[in-house]
């Protein structure tokens, strides 16, 4: 029996507060409106980004809702107006929407699209800014405009790539967030070239994603920066040539970087979330041409600094976004690209579990091994 144009009640993860497990619960999914889209989700994967949310330091962070944003599923309706998916196709949500349309699509110099973030970011659709989701008539918060921790969610039809139907799902949900920030990260927003040396700082997904970016765009030496020193073993078969630990050093970190590299890397990525880590990120880069990008998010009020002198001195600071992909016109070539073999993805899935055993995905999150949980929906 077809449920188009019905409310569909299913299973879903819901943060009523932050820092309390999540309760599974049965959500009551509302149709699609116009320029909107049903999907199932198969497999959702957790990104720190969730963590970061649920622990309460999102100034964004809205309760009660239902967090997840790095997924795969299929269209089960569309509302009005939608043409460029249908029920059956194959898509990834996506949290960087893109309209094609609005200044910063027509730009040609973002990927960020302005046309719904100000309703994703206050946890509702743009049509009539209020939520799909609702528990016993309690409405549940949007997050990030794709809340995958559901087995039905209802996204923007310019938040939504469609994919190839062969590509297995339970893998190319990773193309969500995680993987192409880190490859993206080096391709789009620094541009390294062949020969260059690179800093990572974070050895979580989005590191190693770097790391996987730089060997591809011929870095000669690619130096993986974190705490714990067993991470550096999987690193390598990212791309990481060199592993520094500060706890080793009673240098600042950019120091050593810079006594290790003739005067500082060429390109360094901060993946982590730190503000400390960013200013030793931008100081460890050369003089005259060093840039650094910040990619780890950091928790509300927190706020960079070093001295206008390392600016002034040729360093570039820059940020990135879902590493500058577009993402309804890029998602779809990366899914291409790993049926091709080109990019890994396998590789960075280390645990697998189910929508009910999320809590436990979030406490494997927090150990030095995991680096993406995949759930079954
Ligand atoms: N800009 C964007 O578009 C996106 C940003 N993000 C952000 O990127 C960051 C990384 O995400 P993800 O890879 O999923 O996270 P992870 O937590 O898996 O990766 C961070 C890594 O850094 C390590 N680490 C922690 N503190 C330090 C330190 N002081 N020095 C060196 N290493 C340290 C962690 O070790 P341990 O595990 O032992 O703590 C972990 O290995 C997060 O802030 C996330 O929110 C994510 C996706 C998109
Ligand atoms: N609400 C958060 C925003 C955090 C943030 O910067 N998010 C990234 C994606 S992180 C994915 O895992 C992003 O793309 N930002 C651009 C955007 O438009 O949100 C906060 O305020 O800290
Ligand atoms: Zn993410
Ligand atoms: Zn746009």
């Amino acid at each position: 029996m077809s449920t188009q144009g019905k409310v569909i009640t299913c299973k879903a993860a819901v943060a009523y507060e932050a820092n309390r497990p999540l309760v599974i619960e049965d959500v009551e999914v509302a149709p699609p409106q116009a320029g909107e889209v049903r999907v199932q989700i198969l497999f959702t994967a957790l990104c720190h980004t969730d963590a970061y949310t649920w622990s309460g330091k999102d100034p964004e962070g809205l309760f009660p809702c239902i967090l997840g944003h790095e997924a795969a599923g299929i269209v089960e309706s569309v509302g009005e107006g939608v043409t460029e998916v249908q029920p059956g196709d194959h898509v990834i949500p996506c949290y960087q929407a893109e309209c094609k349309e609005c200044k910063f699509c027509k730009s040609g110099k973002t990927n960020l699209c302005g046309k719904i973030r100000g309703a994703t970011g206050v946890g509702v659709m743009m049509n009539d800014k209020k939520s799909r989701f609702s528990v016993k008539g309690t409405p549940i918060y949007h997050f990030m405009g794709t809340s995958t921790f559901s087995q039905y969610t209802v996204v923007h039809d310019v938040s939504v790539a469609k994919i190839d139907p062969k590509a297995p799902l339970e893998k190319v949900c990773l193309l969500g967030c995680g993987v192409p920030t880190g490859l993206g990260a080096v391709w789009n927003t620094a541009k390294v070239e062949a020969g260059s040396n690179v800093a990572i700082f974070g050895l979580g997904t989005v590191g190693l994603a770097v790391a996987e970016g730089a060997k591809a765009a011929g870095a000669s030496r690619i130096i993986g920066v974190d705490i714990d020193n067993r991470k550096f073993d999987r690193a390598k078969d990212f791309g990481v040539t060199e592993f520094v630990n500060p706890k080793d050093h009673e240098k600042p970190i950019q120091q050593v970087l810079v006594d290790m590299t003739d005067g500082g890397v060429d390109y360094s990525f901060e993946c982590i979330g730190n503000v400390s880590i960013m200013r030793a990120a931008l100081e460890c880069c050369h003089k005259g041409w060093g840039t650094s990008v910040i990619v780890g998010v950091a928790a509300s009020g927190q706020e960079i600094a070093t001295r206008p002198f390392q600016l002034v001195t040729g360093r570039v600071w820059k940020g990135t976004a879902f590493g500058g992909f577009k993402s309804r016109s890029q998602v779809p070539q990366l899914v291409d690209k790993y049926m091709n073999k080109e990019i890994k993805i396998d590789e960075y899935i280390t645990h697998t579990l189910t929508l009910e055993e999320i809590n436990k995905a979030f406490e494997l999150l927090h150990g030095g091994d995991c680096l993406r949980c995949v759930l079954k929906v």
